[in-house]
């Protein structure tokens, strides 16, 4: 039976850093991967996410070169050359992640894993075992028990779709749908968002969902609050969608974004005592031990943020934890300092604390606003309209929250993530030279608090 010192099971973004960072610090590593490398993010999430999202920033762009004096006749989108292209770099990106982890001295063991107990772990009817096991199986797309859910699809489906429908229904209102009816919308499919909540983005800023919400209004996606799909029928080429169990909605396809659930199937949980909590993802502790002894998790399986970057931050503290020198490691993940974007259009960026939050923990805080037509679009006749807003603590001055809608946003707010870790003041801002024309100058010129 083949031993060593560390197995881990899914060579998603988690999966692979641990692996490799463990093998570096000279520990004798396998990864068991059952699907493509690089996980979700480079196969179904983040990677071909965003080159979807390019993709569908080009009408705008071509509509607005116009009043810059442009002429571009004749513009049309060919949805397969987009998806092979796709296809194309993610096959380029799993020979990377090939390379990555073969190069480090990482075995790859190609297969599906179930956990035996006692560290003792089966791929393909072989058995192997590990002084220590990590898990870093991630998440599948969760559809709710809605009649005729089976013409749903998800976000594992369409980035590799045979055609681009002409019209979809989305389902959900958190960051997988608001990015997918943006880049739908953006490649001129007719758009329906479907929300059973009053207002898209919960968890962020109150000021920036509403914005969001009116900017995606502007742009033409239709937008149903407050409704639930109760049926969806086939009805010849289309699909009837029923939403409230009155209204009704007929198109080509129906995508769920309705939360990601922990990838538990046939693990072999029961032979350990792994628990789980109310949300089904597994328990561990601030070192990412689970209830059985040296079984750890990271990543979306822990449900504690599902962000590749803090999968990778997991994985990487996890491994100098386990095989390196004492403070050799990165340290403990930030957690709510953690900088996140939406790659809605136009982008929402964020850090630190929503009003809200700042509210609700008691801190005596200041808020400024800033919302305006960015330079850009002044030749222009788009109505997007870009949002910044900073919360100060005003006892301490720190920065506690930043937040922006517009262009780009992610770029933006990573700079200011960094200066936020450091603990950066509304002084230190107001210190800063703005960089002119910019949209991120606003950042260091908001003077007057709106309350
Ligand atoms: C549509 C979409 C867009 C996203 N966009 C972003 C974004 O823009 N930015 C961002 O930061 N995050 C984004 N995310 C989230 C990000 O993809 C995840 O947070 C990240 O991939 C989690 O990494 P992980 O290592 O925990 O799991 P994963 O990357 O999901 O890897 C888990 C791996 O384990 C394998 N596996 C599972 N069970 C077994 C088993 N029993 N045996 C063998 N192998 C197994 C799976 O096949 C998979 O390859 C997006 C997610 C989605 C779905
Ligand atoms: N840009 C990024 O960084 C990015 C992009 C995509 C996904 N992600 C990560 O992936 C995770 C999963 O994305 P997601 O959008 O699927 O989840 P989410 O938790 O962001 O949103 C799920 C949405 O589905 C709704 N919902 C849940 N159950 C429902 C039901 N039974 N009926 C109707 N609506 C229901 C929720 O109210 C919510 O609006 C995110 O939380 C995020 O961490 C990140």
């Amino acid at each position: 039976m083949e031993t060593y010192d560390l197995l881990v099971v899914g060579a998603g973004s988690g999966g692979v850093r641990a692996s490799r960072v463990a093998a570096s610090l000279g520990a004798k590593v396998a990864v068991v991967e059952e699907r493509a490398l690089g996980g979700t993010c480079v196969n179904v999430g983040c990677i071909p996410k965003k080159l979807f999202v390019y993709a569908s920033q080009f009408r705008e762009q071509f509509e607005r070169g116009r009043s810059y004096g442009w002429q571009a006749d004749n513009i049309r989108f060919d949805w397969s050359v987009l998806r092979d292209n796709t296809q194309r770099e993610i096959q380029r990106l799993n020979g990377v992640y090939g390379r990555v982890l073969e190069n480090a001295g990482v075995t790859l063991l190609q297969g599906h894993a179930q956990l035996l107990g006692n560290g003792r772990v089966r791929v393909n009817d072989r058995e192997y075992t590990a002084g220590r096991i990590i898990l870093a199986v991630g998440g599948w797309p969760f559809v709710p028990d809605v009649p005729g859910r089976e013409y749903a699809i998800t976000s594992n489906e369409i980035f590799s779709l045979p055609e681009l429908p002409a019209s979809a229904v989305v389902v959900g209102g958190g960051y997988i749908a608001c990015e997918f009816a943006s880049f739908l919308n953006g490649m001129g499919v007719e758009t329906h968002l479907v929300y059973r909540g009053e207002l898209i983005l919960r968890g962020f800023d109150t000021d920036i969902r509403q914005m969001m919400l009116e900017q995606m209004k502007g742009k033409g996606v239709h937008l149903h609050l407050e409704s639930d799909v109760t049926e969806i029928k086939s009805e010849g080429a289309n699909l009837a969608v029923t939403l409230n169990a009155t209204k009704l909605l007929s198109s080509e396809a129906v995508i769920y974004a309705t939360g990601r659930k922990p990838l538990l199937d046939d693990l072999g949980i029961e032979n350990t005592s792994i628990e789980l909590d109310g949300n089904g993802a597994i328990s561990v502790d601030q070192n990412y031990l689970t209830a059985e002894p040296n079984l750890y998790a990271i990543g979306d399986v822990i449900g504690r943020m599902e962000l590749t970057p803090v999968a990778l931050a997991e994985g990487m503290d996890l491994a100098h934890r386990l095989f390196g020198e004492t403070n050799g490691g990165p340290g403990p993940v930030d957690y709510p300092l953690v900088p996140t974007a939406v790659f809605t259009q136009p982008n929402i960026a964020t850090v630190g604390l929503t009003e809200l939050d700042a509210k609700n923990t008691g801190v005596n805080y200041d808020v400024y606003r800033a919302s305006f037509t960015p330079l850009p679009l002044s030749l222009t006749t788009s109505t997007e309209k870009v949002m910044v807003k900073v919360i100060v603590d005003k006892s301490s001055d720190k920065v506690i929250g930043c937040h922006m809608v517009g262009a780009d946003a992610g770029e933006v707010i990573q700079g200011l993530a960094v200066a936020m870790s450091a603990g950066v003041t509304k002084a230190d801002f107001d210190r800063t030279i703005g960089i002119h024309p910019t949209v991120a100058e606003e950042f260091v010129t908001l003077r007057e608090p709106v309350s």
